[in-house]
């Protein structure tokens, strides 16, 4: 279905709810510039790293396409978990896990709280921006903790950068994009309103020792497009 959500006047904050899932595999592509080449490259880098039997976990998987995708191209089996705390988003993974025949532990559950551990990869693409300062360093930590030795995480953002000039022309250039997109100004607009507060985006500079901090050995940017970043981190 075609992304209308921020067509109507809207005035709650951005939710992960039943008429944004209902729509998300089309507002994702149309609202991350090439959000298919780095879900891609994130099922690449992943499968350099993967062997038989290994436990992959995706925090935040909202419809699942990344493990569904992943869980194709392997031609190896895997252990795959998707959590996700909207159960709008996990009732379509379930349909779409069983249309693609992938085997896939879906799990209803906060990302902060829920166990997870042996896992050799951990994925979570535009979701840590979801998820308040404080508790995000937390939780970087946990999936740090989480991960097996020489264990990877992968993970994408929205960032802003430090230079206000650069920040304010980034922030053009992406809405641009999403008039490109089909998206109207009030659509983006009224989404910038709803997003306020919830989406919460750091710069490289702050991932990247968010990410050394918590003990990792090793940081790297494997794409970026103007405000969105993709990382890996190696434990
Ligand atoms: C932008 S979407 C992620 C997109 C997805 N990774 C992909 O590439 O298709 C963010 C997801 O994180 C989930 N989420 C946000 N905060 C969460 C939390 N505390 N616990 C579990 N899931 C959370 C939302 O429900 C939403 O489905
Ligand atoms: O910042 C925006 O305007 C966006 O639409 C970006 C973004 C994201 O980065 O996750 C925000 C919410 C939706 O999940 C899809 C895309």
């Amino acid at each position: 279905m075609i992304d209308k959500v921020f067509e109507k006047s809207i005035k709650k904050q951005f939710e992960f709810d039943e008429d944004v899932a209902s729509v998300f595999d089309d507002m994702l592509n149309r609202s991350i510039p090439f959000y298919k080449q780095m879900q891609e490259l994130t099922i690449n880098f992943a499968l350099n790293h993967l062997d038989k039997d290994d436990y992959v976990y995706d925090l935040g998987c909202s419809t699942a396409s990344t493990l569904i995708e992943l869980g194709k191209q392997s031609n190896f089996n895997l252990n795959l978990i998707g959590i996700d705390n909207s159960s709008a988003m996990l009732a379509r993974a379930k349909k779409k896990c069983k249309a693609f025949g992938i085997d896939i532990d879906l799990k209803n559950e906060d990302l902060l709280t829920t166990n997870y551990d042996h896992a050799q990869l951990i994925i979570s693409n535009y979701t840590l921006q979801f998820i308040r300062p404080l508790q995000r360093e937390k939780l970087i930590k946990k999936i740090y903790n989480a991960l097996n030795k020489k264990g990877i995480f992968i993970f994408s953002e929205k960032v802003i950068s430090n230079n206000k000039v650069l920040n304010k022309q980034s922030i053009d250039i992406y809405y641009d994009f999403k008039k490109t997109q089909g998206y109207s100004e009030y659509e983006i607009s009224q989404k910038r309103e709803a997003l306020e507060n919830v989406l919460i985006p750091y710069t490289d500079e702050e991932n990247k020792k968010m990410i050394l901090d918590a003990g990792f050995t090793h940081f790297e940017t494997i794409f970026k497009w103007v405000n969105f970043a993709t990382y890996i981190a190696i434990k």
